[in-house]
């Protein structure tokens, strides 16, 4: 209060305003004047040497974060232009060292437990939507476990049962659902538009919950779990990665509802136990895995362990597959001629000589359907649902030379490094950027799934050269050359891979063999005001019935 009274004191025009004057006029002054101070200060004083460059920004604490906020992906690649791929931006007092290409992402993907922690990056944001004991809520040793016992239940004797599974839901979700009352009538050829991601979220939740989920979750579906869960949902707020436990009427929801989730699961588990469900019609779905499993020491999970796993599973796999259906239909509304390609490759594969298609399989799907292969892996080039993934920064990390932007080179550190990413900041990976990537990609913006059948065109991206690593659930490729890398790499690579590949590919299949379809209207841009990148509303499309 002194240094305003004195402030008023010192300056004329102030002192003979009326008290309410003033205080008006000091409401403008001081917010102009800090940010003129943060641009002197930013311009004038010289940066600590082995600290990445700051992207320059008008008000301290809030920093860059509207820019980065409206559209991520503008921010990165405009900046890698003026500093290169490694830089640090503010965010609302906290900063973030972006690591960009392949390179980068191997930085934050493959760095030491020493150096870099998933966890006390994501917790505050995951343990109260997932529930204690579980991912970012225990040692990392301990998730590495979980992701073990997660990764036993998807497999393929398991995936071969969800195939027809999935199959049935979309089929019933299409033959019911007001959406697509369209087709229900029995009209040749019929028409229809549908919101395809209203529809795509609904489909994702019914066949997750279906196949990994089990018979119990799918059946509350239609009951209150569909409100559970959208209040669960809600509490995956971007700020509450940015500040931890607001009082927020949203939070306070998100709480209630993990409760209640976290009890509805664990009554499952435990009727179950005493024998109360069909055990032929849960033998094949993740809770029936799980609670036949223990960890190393023999101990086995606690049931709380298996209901927060389960939730922790339905909120992965539910946005990222949504959203990359999303995208693939609409990207396929985009050029039609793919469509019916695909439709031939489901002709050539499934069809018998009466015309008929047969049932899809597991095992012919995964071999013998390549361009619905290369779709679902051109879909997640050009839309990557996740564009930032983080880590908290443990204690400092040189940045390698062939990283940084050339003629930075910190020869006062050493010949080893360049910049010094200092501990306290959080690392940004973005491999979004990589796969847009003019200088990796030919025609990079275009959709083009044939690009996988060429070499050429991808020959760069395969992870081959990468050394296998083991992280304690499965050796994987390290994946520190890739600039292709949707599900991340590392030791907290996705592990829902195989499921969503098969989950995308049933029902983009049950898709292109009913419907062909285009855009209502134009191709919509991308929404980033959630933490995954959705399509923008409207997102519509016009399907036609093939028969
Ligand atoms: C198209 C669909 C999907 C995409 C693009 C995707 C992407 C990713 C990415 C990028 C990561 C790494 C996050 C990080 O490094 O911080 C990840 C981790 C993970 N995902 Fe997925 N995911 C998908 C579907 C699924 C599904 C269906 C499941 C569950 C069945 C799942 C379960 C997980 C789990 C358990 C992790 C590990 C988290 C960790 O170790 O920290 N994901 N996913």
């Amino acid at each position: 209060m002194e240094v305003v009274s004195s402030l008023i004191q010192a300056t004329p025009v102030l002192r003979d305003l009326s008290p309410v004057a003033q205080a008006a006029s000091l409401a403008v002054i001081i917010p102009v004047l800090i940010v003129i101070l943060n641009i002197v200060a930013q311009l004038v004083l010289p940066q600590r040497t082995a600290a990445p460059p700051v992207v320059f920004h008008y008000v301290p604490i809030i920093g860059s974060a509207i820019s980065y906020g409206m559209d991520p992906y503008k921010f990165f690649f405009d900046n890698r232009e003026k500093y290169g791929d490694v830089f640090t931006f503010k965010l609302l007092g906290r900063n973030i060292t972006v690591a960009l290409g392949p390179k980068g992402s191997n930085l934050v993907f493959n760095g030491r437990l020493q150096q870099v922690s998933a966890e006390e990056a994501y917790t505050h944001l995951t343990t109260p939507v997932f529930g204690k004991e579980v991912v970012y809520d225990v040692p990392n040793a301990v998730l590495m476990e979980q992701k073990k016992l997660v990764k036993t239940g998807l497999s393929v004797d398991n995936f071969r049962v969800y195939v027809g599974q999935i199959t049935d839901e979309v089929n019933n979700f299409n033959s019911t659902d007001p959406a697509f009352a369209p087709f229900q009538k029995n009209v040749p050829k019929a028409t229809g538009t549908v919101d395809i991601f209203k529809a795509m979220c609904e489909i994702t939740i019914l066949t997750a919950s279906r196949t990994l989920q089990g018979k119990e979750v799918r059946d509350a579906l239609d009951k209150t779990f569909a409100d559970l869960y959208h209040d669960l949902d809600m509490g995956f707020n971007p700020i509450n990665f940015v500040i931890p436990n607001l009082p927020l009427p949203s939070n306070f929801r998100r709480d209630r509802a993990q409760k209640k989730m976290s009890n509805f699961y664990q009554e499952i588990i435990q009727k179950r136990r005493q024998g109360k469900t069909d055990a032929d019609e849960s033998e094949h779905d993740m809770i029936a895995s799980l609670m036949q499993q223990t960890y190393k020491n023999g101990r086995p999970l606690r049931d709380v362990e298996i209901a927060h796993i389960m939730i922790a599973l339905l909120m992965a796999g539910q946005h990222t597959s949504s959203a990359t259906l999303s995208w693939g239909m609409l990207r396929l509304a985009s050029r039609p001629e793919i469509i019916e390609e695909l439709y031939a490759e489901q002709v050539k594969v499934f069809g018998d000589s009466d015309g008929t298609l047969r049932p899809l399989d597991y095992d012919t799907q995964k071999v013998s359907l390549p361009l619905m292969d290369c779709v679902v892996r051109e879909t997640l080039r050009m839309h990557p649902p996740i564009h930032s993934i983080m880590r908290k920064v443990l204690s400092d990390i040189p940045v390698p030379p062939t990283l940084a932007a050339p003629g930075t080179v910190n020869t006062e550190k050493s010949a080893d490094s360049t910049y010094v990413i200092p501990a306290g900041h959080y690392v940004m990976a973005a491999p979004g950027v990589s796969q847009m990537d003019t200088k990796v990609w030919r025609d990079a913006d275009k959709f083009d799934p044939k690009r996988w059948f060429d070499k050429d065109n991808v020959a760069n991206t395969s992870e081959d050269k990468d050394e296998d690593v083991d992280y304690g659930w499965g050796a994987i490729k390290s994946g520190g050359n890739s600039p292709y890398l949707p599900f991340g790499a590392g030791r907290h690579r996705c592990i829902g891979e195989q499921f969503a590949y098969l989950q995308l590919g049933t029902i983009l299949s049950y898709f292109v063999r009913r419907y062909s379809w285009t855009l209502e209207t134009t191709f919509p841009g991308p929404d980033y005001t959630s933490m995954i990148v959705l399509p923008q509303q409207p997102a519509n499309i016009v399907l036609t019935e093939r028969k």
